[in-house]
């Protein structure tokens, strides 16, 4: 069993939940609250930002061109292709795209986007890898699990969201980045693993407190805002 595989073993329990979860049976159905809709793309406008940026410093801390270009590429697939399934969302509650952008994030997408930020400022190559990884993980297999469970048609009002992320695209960036932890793992110690671990799990269960944000259209106590930036 490889690495990753013991962490998608590890793992099960939240990745259980999150198919099981009110707002992707949601996108599965082809209904989902237009409020709970509007308050994901918010956050995860703001939230792919983040994660370009930390795509910016795994580019900074490569060794190799291999994994420069695939960092660089990925930058561009968020920057270029992401923003299709956002679209799609957007289309369904009838607001434009620009409207939703520049938002203050709400507690758990800040707590996700600082756990990342964390591991990529304080941690190796791998621990940021590790922390990242759920992302395109967890999508790639919700978008599989709608398909099998729902079998969409074109009809479906959900149908660009669940093609893009069960895409051999998507499943190429989870793979991609599968192996380069994989060999990373080959030659770390067990306190490393430990913490690749630690940053896997946690950013599993918040791509599943992602969700739950959405739904329950989260916001900090007081609304009162500080400078956001
Ligand atoms: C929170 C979150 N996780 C994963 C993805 C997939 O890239 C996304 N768009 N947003």
């Amino acid at each position: 069993m490889t690495f990753t595989d013991q962490l998608r073993k590890e793992n099960d329990d939240i990745f259980q939940m999150i198919f099981n979860h009110p707002f992707v049976e949601g996108i599965g159905r082809g209904d989902i609250d237009k409020k709970a809709i509007e308050h994901y793309i918010k956050a995860d406008f703001e939230y792919l930002n983040a994660f370009m940026k930390i795509y910016g410093i795994a580019l900074a801390k490569s060794t190799n061109r291999t994994d420069i270009a695939y960092f660089h590429d990925k930058i561009n697939f968020i920057l270029n292709d992401e923003i299709h399934p956002h679209h799609n969302f957007c289309d369904y509650i009838g607001v434009g795209y620009e409207e939703l952008q520049g938002h203050p994030l709400p507690p758990t997408a800040d707590h996700y986007i600082k756990h990342m930020m964390y591991h990529a400022q304080l941690g190796s190559l791998g621990e940021i890898v590790g922390a990242l990884l759920p992302c395109p993980w967890t999508y790639l297999e919700i978008g599989k699990e709608l398909i099998q469970t729902y079998r969409p048609t074109e009809e479906h009002p959900f149908y660009p969201w669940i093609s893009f992320y069960a895409d051999s695209r998507v499943e190429k960036t989870t793979n991609d980045m599968r192996n380069l932890l994989d060999q990373y793992a080959t030659h770390i110690s067990p306190e490393e693993k430990l913490r690749i671990k630690d940053a896997f799990r946690k950013s599993c269960q918040l791509e599943l407190k992602f969700w739950e944000m959405a739904y329950t259209l989260e916001e900090w106590p007081s609304q009162e805002k500080v400078n956001f930036t």
